[in-house]
């Protein structure tokens, strides 16, 4: 676990980590230097009664290398925290990125939950463990030089002392073990379910109040809550226990041995001093003891995480590889001189049902065409397939001679993305709750949004009028997911943002489905006129506006058929 997290950062936070790793080493090397000085001192003055200028000096000494040590550990403190915080933020970036980058089909596997905790909590719990084992192994060596001392001055009470602490540690830690990760799993769970249901409540906020069902989700939220607390609670609590029942224990054995002591012993006044250090060195090693094993708790909590983790980093991994094959192969910029031809498309989501069997159609530049079919005969999977997001089983998309199935044009493999090219409104589409203008230039930095240009789209989108008349005009606030606006505004939004940018081709899902007769033609005569030669692909249900187009095709029985 250790080494596979260590092995997927990168080299400055490798560097970092055995540089945190050989700082941690220098304080248990001063911490038992200085509990060996304070034994040689007791011994000297317990031996000859009284302190030499020398011994009064080297103590002083002593305070200066605990003052020392005092601000080498808040050092170590802020190098682990940067640490964890960093590298937590770099591996996040990785998940990030394999989230965006992966195909559709990967994709529609998680939930949008799923996917937060993956990339802001999984990615800091696994950091964290690469911090606790290096917290491990140094409390553990510092545990056994301690554990030496011990041994050296009391002899066979620090054997046994010791070994009665290993043997506790031992049996915590493997009651315990299976409960952590369980804990963990368990609380990964709980939070990823409390989460969604704060999404929800706003993706469906309408519904629920209709409804009235309020209640019921605040009482599901408050069930997701509270299993996670309660979870939380028994975890803390468990890892609060241990510390508790180590301290006890160990002092519980401590008056054993002393009453044996008392009971055996002879000479007292003689065993006092020995009796001390080893006290000490008891009261030392307890916290030690106690990091060991809640170091290793929450490795074990964090097991689901890491399980988490190293998936996703298998597949990030395969990512960059794939990256690295098409930045070998030639790079073409697509282009759309002819048009799009599909050629025998074979596609199903499973081997089982086939949505297309052997499909193919022509679309010439400069025409519209418009994608008519019955509910699920298949025209988002066409558009998905067509844009490249789907893989079909078998057949081709060219555009022009470059074929996005194969990768590859007459002269052989290469790339092309298609965000030069293509602009493409969704079925269902996405607006945050930022303001219309920041919507229409979606993908835009703030300072580079062109305002006249988003003004210029807004027109074309037939909704410049309701705009102006707004408040704050293109600065109004939509409301999270275009709630403060209506359906019909939130696609000519939607569609002013596919406007925004310069397309060769415009593919619209049922862009329009939510505007009456009169506005929906108005928008389409508007893109036409204003792009008149441009190729327009229209997903749509209304047969009126499918008459617009040039061509229709009818999506039926697993193939595409003109009609018209
Ligand atoms: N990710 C998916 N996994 C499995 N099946 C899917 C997936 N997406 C769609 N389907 C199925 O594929 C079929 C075609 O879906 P598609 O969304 O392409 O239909 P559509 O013609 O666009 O429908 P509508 O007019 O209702 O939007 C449907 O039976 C649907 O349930």
């Amino acid at each position: 676990m250790f080494r596979y997290l260590t092995g997927i950062l990168d080299t400055r936070e490798r560097m970092t980590w055995k540089i945190y790793a050989v700082l941690s080493l220098i304080s248990p090397i001063v911490d038992i230097f200085s509990f060996s000085v304070i034994i040689y001192i007791i011994n000297i003055v317990v031996r000859e009664n009284q302190a030499s200028p020398e011994l009064t000096a080297f103590t002083v000494f002593m305070v200066l290398v605990s003052m020392l040590k005092c601000l080498f550990e808040l050092y170590k403190s802020k190098i682990a925290n940067r640490f964890v915080y960093e590298g937590a933020q770099k591996l996040s970036m990785k998940i990030y990125e394999l989230l965006i980058k992966e195909n559709l089909t990967e994709h529609n596997k998680k939930t949008a939950m799923q996917a937060l905790n993956m990339v802001r909590n999984d990615t800091t719990n696994c950091i964290q463990i690469i911090v606790d084992w290096i917290g491990i192994v140094i409390n553990g060596i510092t545990m056994a030089g301690f554990a030496a001392v011990l041994i050296y001055v009391s002899k066979w009470i620090g054997v046994v002392s010791s070994i009665i602490l290993l043997l506790l540690m031992a049996v915590v830690f493997f009651r315990m073990r299976t409960r952590m990760r369980e804990y963990g799993e368990r609380s990964r769970a709980w939070s990823i379910k409390a989460n969604s249901q704060i999404t929800i409540a706003y993706g469906s906020f309408k519904e629920m109040k209709i409804d009235d069902r309020s209640t019921f989700v605040l009482h599901k939220y408050g069930d997701a809550s509270q299993a996670y607390a309660q979870v939380q609670g028994e975890y803390k609590y468990k890892i609060s226990s241990i510390g508790v029942i180590l301290q006890n224990s160990i002092m519980a054995a401590m008056f054993v041995i002393l009453a044996v002591i008392l009971v055996f012993g002879t000479n007292l006044s003689a065993i006092l001093a020995p009796m001390v250090v080893y006290i000490t060195a008891l009261v030392r090693m307890l916290p030690m003891a106690y990091n060991v094993l809640n170091g290793m708790n929450n490795v074990e909590f964090a097991e689901k995480s890491y399980e988490a983790l190293k998936e996703c980093m298998a597949e990030y991994s395969l990512l960059k590889e794939e990256e690295k094959r098409s930045e070998a192969v030639r790079q073409k910029t697509l282009t759309l001189q002819k048009g799009v031809s599909v050629r025998n498309l074979t596609f199903g989501y499973s081997d089982r049902v086939h949505i297309f069997q052997d499909a193919s159609i022509d679309i010439p530049v400069g025409c519209s065409i418009a994608v008519i079919g019955a509910s699920g005969a298949g025209k988002t999977t066409f558009v998905d397939l067509l844009l490249g997001l789907l893989k079909p089983q078998s057949g081709h998309v060219f555009f022009d001679d470059y074929d996005i199935v194969t990768q590859s044009d007459a002269e052989g493999p290469c790339r092309a993305g298609m965000g030069e090219l293509v602009s493409y409104i969704p079925q269902t589409v996405y607006l945050n709750g930022e303001t219309i203008r920041n919507n229409v230039a979606f993908f835009e930095e703030e300072e580079e949004v062109d305002e006249a240009r988003v003004i210029e789209c807004l027109k074309c989108a037939q909704i410049w009028e309701d705009v102006r008349k707004m408040p704050d005009g293109i600065h109004t606030l939509i409301g999270e997911n275009g709630t403060a606006i209506s359906g019909g505004q939130r696609q000519r939004i939607a569609l002013a943002r596919a406007l925004y940018k310069d397309f060769e081709l415009l593919v619209m899902d049922e862009a329009t489905a939510a505007l009456d007769m009169e506005t929906e033609k108005a928008v389409i005569d508007s893109i036409r006129q204003i792009k008149a030669d441009k190729t327009l692909i229209m997903v749509t249900h209304h047969m009126s506006l499918a008459n617009e187009c040039d061509v229709v095709y009818k999506i039926e029985d697993q193939k595409i058929l003109r009609v018209r």
